[in-house]
């Protein structure tokens, strides 16, 4: 791999590229790590806030560090702002600190040894600020993340939720083409996490390059987020704005996100047979393969078959009890497995307890029914 000469940044793209259309991120990584290999087409519009979620060892972090140019890529392309920063098949490769991305790391990497001023200067100066205007630049993002006052304080002087500001504001002060943020509120805590989230959508929304939010945490992804890129096994699994992906899961690791039973099947009008040959009935009619979904709080428990009613109803036995909110949330094992959600008062009726045997029910108008065939996505600008 050789680095190119003509840095990204002072040349434009070869001749011959596709037009990069309205997207400010166009990328393609594909990266090998031993037997493991990250497929992540990527596009995102100038504002837009992409969220990448997918369980441990999918590949989120080697799709951070590919962009930041700590990975090489091993084919495919990264073009940001209208420039390749990578592109194997052209032996284009920038390095990292000449990309145009700020990124926000996990425990947020401040320089200890520099004040909260002199961290946010750092980028500007090397950006061929002087040193006067890099301050200047530097005061004012301070003042805009709340804290003018904290200029002259070292990071061991700054809390959890301050030195998350400063490294926000560090991030931005270089006015990045795409901004990364890596689990940026996971090292808060529960309080401090809620202030700063609101803070961070504030300063989204004024970004006008991209975001991508890498996060384990479905709240972050929702409350700041336009749209969810959902990666399993290094591949994307689903992806789409957040009320469609939240309504109509794809795969199990979503559903558990969005707190959904899901199950694949076949459906025949109202009947759909699941693939271990359970049959549901649903309120809506298709026909195919399809998805049913239906939210904890819809299953019913009763400890004796409920009849008389057009519902679904099958014995369980309780597996586990979890807290959930002011409720409780059970999981149930079965001809379907399923979680239901109860109040604590019913429990305490229903005398739950792992091993206890019931009856779930649902009814047909609670199930939603979506086609399994994956729809186009909408990447692309
Ligand atoms: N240095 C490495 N060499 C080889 N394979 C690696 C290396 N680091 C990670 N991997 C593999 O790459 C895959 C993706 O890992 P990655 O860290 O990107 O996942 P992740 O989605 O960030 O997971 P987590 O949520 O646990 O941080 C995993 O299978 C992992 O074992």
């Amino acid at each position: 791999m050789t680095t190119d000469p003509n840095s990204p940044g002072v040349h434009p793209s070869p001749p011959g590229d596709p037009p990069p259309g309205r997207a400010v991120l166009d990328a393609h990584l594909v990266v090998d790590r031993g037997t493991f290999r990250l497929d992540l087409p990527l596009t995102i519009r100038p504002g837009e806030v992409v969220a990448l979620l997918g369980p441990n060892g999918a590949g989120k972090t080697t799709a951070l560090r590919a962009f930041a140019g700590l990975l090489p890529l091993t084919d495919g392309h990264l073009r940001l702002a209208g420039r390749h920063l990578d592109h194997p098949g052209r032996r284009i490769w920038t390095p990292t600190e000449q990309r145009p991305i700020g990124v926000v790391f996990q425990d947020y990497l401040l320089f200890p040894h520099l004040t909260a001023l002199d961290n946010i200067a750092f980028g500007p100066r090397r950006q061929g600020l002087d040193r006067q205007r890099a301050r200047q630049r530097a005061a004012d993002w301070l003042a805009r993340v709340g804290l003018a006052d904290h200029a002259r304080r070292k990071p061991r002087q700054l809390s959890g939720g301050q030195a998350q500001r400063v490294a926000l504001a560090r991030a931005l002060a270089v006015e990045p083409a795409l901004l990364l943020l890596d689990e940026p509120l996971a090292a808060l805590d529960a309080r401090t996490r809620l202030d700063t989230r609101a803070q961070l959508h504030h300063h989204l929304a004024n970004h006008r390059g991209a975001t991508l939010l890498v996060t384990h945490d479905p709240i972050d992804a929702v409350v700041l987020a336009d749209r969810l890129v959902i990666i399993e096994d290094g591949q994307v699994v689903q992806e789409g704005d957040v009320a469609t992906v939240t309504a109509q899961p794809r795969s199990d690791y979503v559903a558990r996100l969005v707190g959904l039973n899901l199950y694949r099947g076949y459906a025949d009008g109202h009947h759909v047979r699941l693939t271990d040959g359970f049959h549901l009935v649903t309120g809506d009619q298709h026909v195919g393969a399809v998805f049913v979904a239906f939210a904890p709080s819809a299953v019913a428990l009763h400890p004796h078959r409920p009849d008389g009613s057009p519902r679904n109803t099958w014995p369980v036995t309780i597996n586990g009890i979890q807290r959930h909110g002011d409720n409780l949330r059970v999981q149930l094992d079965g001809p379907v497995t399923v979680a239901a959600d109860v109040t604590p008062a019913a429990a305490a009726q229903l005398q739950l307890a792992p091993g206890r045997t019931l009856w779930a029910a649902v009814k047909a108008t609670e199930t939603r029914v979506y086609p399994a065939a994956v729809a186009p996505t909408d990447a692309e600008p």
